[in-house]
């Protein structure tokens, strides 16, 4: 029987940023408490009966986001060349996490961005 587990848990992290180029306020400098939702999957089980520990999967998403935090994302390498907007914070938190967590048991699924309660940013490859 083909099985898929796909495991997401929470984080969040705070931080500046503004829009280059954006039509409106956006480009003014602005705050925002980014909600992270990061998931992963994987098809077996270890022999404790998990995927990836949840504890793991946190560890390496607070060491991507410990950069971010509390900072102004336009003053970050990556955001020289992509303006931080939620869908290029969710590619750089992809792929920073995707390169930690990655295995032959375990893979990305996706990243969500919520800049508010309203608006996220769904990423995956
Ligand atoms: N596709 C995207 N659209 C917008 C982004 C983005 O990253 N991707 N970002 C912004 C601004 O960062 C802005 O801070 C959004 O916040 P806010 O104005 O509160 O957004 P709302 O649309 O929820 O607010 P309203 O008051 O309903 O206008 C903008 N767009
Ligand atoms: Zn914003």
């Amino acid at each position: 029987m083909a099985q898929t587990f796909v495991l997401k848990t929470l984080l969040d992290f705070a931080s500046a940023h503004s829009l280059k180029g954006y039509p409106g306020d956006c480009a003014k400098l602005h705050g925002h408490n980014w909600k992270i939702e990061v998931q992963v999957q994987g098809q077996q089980l270890n022999d404790i009966g998990m995927v990836i520990d949840f504890k793991e999967i946190k560890r390496h998403t607070k060491e991507v986001i410990k950069e971010l935090d509390h900072s102004f994302l336009n003053d970050h390498p990556y955001f020289q060349d992509h303006n931080p907007t939620a869908e290029n914070i969710a590619v750089y938190l992809y792929r920073e996490i995707q390169s930690r967590i990655s295995d032959d048991r375990v893979t990305m699924h996706s990243i969500t961005v919520w800049e508010n309660d309203r608006n996220c940013v769904i990423y995956s490859e």
